[in-house]
């Protein structure tokens, strides 16, 4: 069987990832169109080569051009999806009108939607069923990948042939793809792994050292497991890129903005104070809302996230939180 090419590629969502990953889609040779919602990103994408807003300072190819209408995604070959999760829903209705039918959507986007508990494949079939798509999700952050670092991550596709077909597409030495079927697990690791970011964060800020952080890391990957066992995800996803690979890499850098968000918190600023001037989004602030709920709807013991979950929409002070967490009593490490 030939494979397709898609030559055309749009991205939809102008953010530090969207920006990083138009650029990884230059670097693999695609004409590529990425499409932003603010005037002043395509503007200053298209005369100074630079995303002003969201990955101020790093030059990108001139290749690379914006538009701010949805409809000059039509023509795309396959269309990349890096709107913040809770914005999933909506740009896929926008965009809609102006799809070819047999357009590969990539969702990257990270997180759950807080109004309905829904996973990311789950809004893809309510608003657009039969849209085929695939995920992208993975150890790596924008800053890294737009410079061209090398990076590997793991695209999903429950249609095999079309998953290699946009490895090729997408992929270039320096992001490497790796093929997975496993689209609901591929999915629960870049999710949660947010929520444990600000955890790791919330550790740091109050100088609890290096054992802490790992404890957090590894007893914040056992829930991770749990959770994507309620939903059937393959344990070896988790074990893989988008659940340990963006679990370690998140949880060991304040590039990220779940753990600075934490840190923030840990070193006593209030939530709310230190969003207040972020135009960037901090996805496990919103997962966490609905994260906890479904673990205690399903009897999915969360310590870790019930702790992020009371320090962030509860207001709860963070040391008491903190040292509940680590005063409750002793138990076996495989429950
Ligand atoms: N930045 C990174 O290194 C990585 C980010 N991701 C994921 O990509 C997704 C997008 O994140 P970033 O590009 O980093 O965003 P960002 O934090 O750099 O920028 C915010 C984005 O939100 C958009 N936005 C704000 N309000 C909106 C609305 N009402 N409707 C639709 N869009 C709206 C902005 O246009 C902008 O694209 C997130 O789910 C994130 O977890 C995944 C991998 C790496
Ligand atoms: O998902 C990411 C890296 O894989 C980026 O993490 P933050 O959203 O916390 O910056």
């Amino acid at each position: 069987m030939s494979s397709v090419t898609y030559e055309k590629v749009g991205v939809l969502g102008a953010g530090a990832w969207g920006t990083a990953l138009a650029a990884a889609m230059v670097r693999a040779n695609r004409e590529t169109l990425l499409w932003a919602r603010e005037e002043e990103v395509v503007e200053t994408i298209n005369t100074h080569h630079e995303n002003t807003l969201f990955l101020k300072g790093v030059a990108l190819d001139p290749k690379l051009k914006a538009t701010g209408l949805l409809e000059d995604l039509s023509e795309c070959d396959a269309i990349l999806m890096v709107s913040p999760a809770q914005h999933l829903r909506s740009s896929v209705i926008s965009l809609k009108p102006y799809l070819k039918t047999d357009c590969p959507l990539i969702i990257c986007s990270k997180g759950i939607e807080v109004t309905t508990g829904k996973l990311m494949s789950d809004v893809m079939a309510e608003v657009a069923p039969k849209q085929p798509f695939a995920i992208l999700s993975g150890p790596t952050f924008a800053a890294e990948v737009v410079r061209g670092q090398f990076s590997a991550i793991t695209l999903a596709c429950e249609d095999e042939k079309l998953g290699n077909d946009l490895m090729d597409a997408i992929g270039t030495v320096n992001f490497r793809p790796y093929l997975s079927t496993d689209v609901i697990g591929s999915q629960i690791g870049g999710a949660v792994k947010n929520v444990l970011a600000i955890a790791t964060g919330i550790a740091a800020g109050l100088d609890m050292g290096e054992n802490t952080r790992a404890a957090v890391i590894t007893r914040g990957l056992a829930e991770m497991v749990r959770f994507a066992a309620s939903y059937g995800a393959e344990n070896d996803t988790l074990m893989g890129l988008s659940g340990l690979g963006d679990l370690l890499l998140t949880c060991s850098s304040t590039q990220s903005r779940n753990m600075s968000l934490g840190k923030a918190l840990g070193e006593g600023q209030t939530f709310s104070d230190y969003m207040a001037d972020k135009l960037s989004v901090a996805e496990g602030a919103h997962t966490v809302k609905i994260l906890h709920k479904i673990a205690v709807d399903r009897k999915i013991s969360m310590p870790i996230t019930e702790a992020v979950y009371r320090i962030i929409v509860d207001g709860e002070p963070v040391s008491d939180v903190f040292d509940e967490l680590v005063n409750r009593p002793f138990t076996r490490e495989d429950e």
